[in-house]
């Protein structure tokens, strides 16, 4: 094992009465932000819960910095930040009165506790708020303190479960711009699970996909999102001939000069590059028709592709206005 090695597995197992949550799961995780994916049932909060030691597994091997998670679970907690996913915080408790508890429950002294407690919840951005009750919390400041909770005692590794659940757009945006300072500002390594992908390719310096409890993939995301050899081709219509067909025309003109073209999704084309005049070929051909160009990119793969043999991963409309991948359950 690598001695900078967060997580390690050999061949771990969970099986319930009826269902097999892990399933020989063997996979290696080193520092950084690295994503767990995976459908509902997937078997990613079972996972959690035997890496911090809260939870036996039936057969198999882990460690967590290091530690044994059959043995060493409450050393492995001491370093370890945890965010549950599901709501948890007491509604007539301020969220500094909590996150001292917790603080303390960690171990630390009580000034300590109070002024850690003072500094996580600034750098998750929660200020004058931190003294009321959290009942009167939007789900947005309920996130955020139970990451300063994960924080509060100086840990390692944190591992959130399902942080941006519950969250608009711009909530979710706000909360994996933190996820990524949580290590790049700090050090501390992050495993984060979610069911939105193109979330993770944006965060993530490396994604494990499970799948039924089994490993399909670990590796690093910019492998997941190499870049194809296909133009993405988005035009505008017509400016003065409303009855153009302008995907219509562009795509009969490109098959006319040799290039394969299929569309993709309502309005843009993909072509196939043939060599580097194929950019010249699409510009030109699009100017001759007297259309613009909304968009003339490589089009990368996206993580949700390795899921489309298996599972149904559908796509959602985001509020740019592209495509936010989700995990159907
Ligand atoms: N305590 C339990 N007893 C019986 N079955 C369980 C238990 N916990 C989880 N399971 C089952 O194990 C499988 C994996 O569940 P798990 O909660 O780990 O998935 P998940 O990927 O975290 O999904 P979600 O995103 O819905 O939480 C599911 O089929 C679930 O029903």
């Amino acid at each position: 094992m690598n001695v900078s090695t967060v997580i390690k597995t050999d061949g771990l197992t969970k099986r319930f009465p009826r269902v097999t949550a892990l399933d020989q799961l063997t996979v290696e995780v080193q520092p950084g932000v690295v994503g767990l994916v995976g459908a509902n049932g997937a078997g990613k909060s079972t996972l959690i819960k035997i890496l911090l030691g809260l939870a036996p597994a039936t057969s198999g091997t882990g460690r967590v910095l290091g530690l044994d998670i059959a043995t060493e679970g409450p050393a492995i907690r001491e370093r370890v930040g945890y965010m549950p996913e599901h709501d948890c915080l007491p509604p007539d408790v301020s969220a500094t009165e909590f996150v001292v508890h917790m603080a303390r429950m960690a171990g630390l002294p009580a000034a300590a506790a109070r002024e850690r407690t003072a500094d996580t919840l600034r750098h998750v951005g929660l200020y004058e708020e931190r003294y009321r009750p959290m009942g009167g919390y939007s789900t947005g400041m309920k996130q955020r303190v139970k990451l300063a909770q994960a924080l509060v005692h100086d840990p390692q590794l944190v591992l959130l479960d399902e942080p941006t659940n519950g969250l608009d757009p711009v909530g979710r945006d706000d909360m994996l711009a933190l996820i990524r300072r949580v290590y790049t500002d700090f050090g501390i390594s992050v495993l984060v699970t979610t069911h939105l992908l193109g979330e993770l390719e944006r965060t993530c310096d490396h994604l494990v996909v499970i799948d039924g409890g089994r490993l399909l993939r670990s590796s690093s995301t910019a492998s997941f999102t190499e870049v194809t050899q296909l133009l993405a081709v988005e035009v505008t219509d017509h400016p003065e001939d409303l009855s153009l067909d302008a995907d219509a025309a562009v795509r009969e003109r490109l098959t006319a000069a040799g290039l394969t073209v299929q569309p993709d999704g309502s309005r843009v084309l993909l072509v196939e590059i043939r060599d580097e005049d194929t950019y010249d070929t699409v510009r030109d051909t699009v100017a001759d028709l007297g259309l613009g160009l909304v968009r003339l990119e490589q089009r990368r793969h996206r993580v949700a592709e390795i899921f489309t043999d298996d599972t149904d991963a559908i796509n959602d409309t985001d509020r740019t206005g592209g495509t936010a991948d989700v995990l159907a359950s």
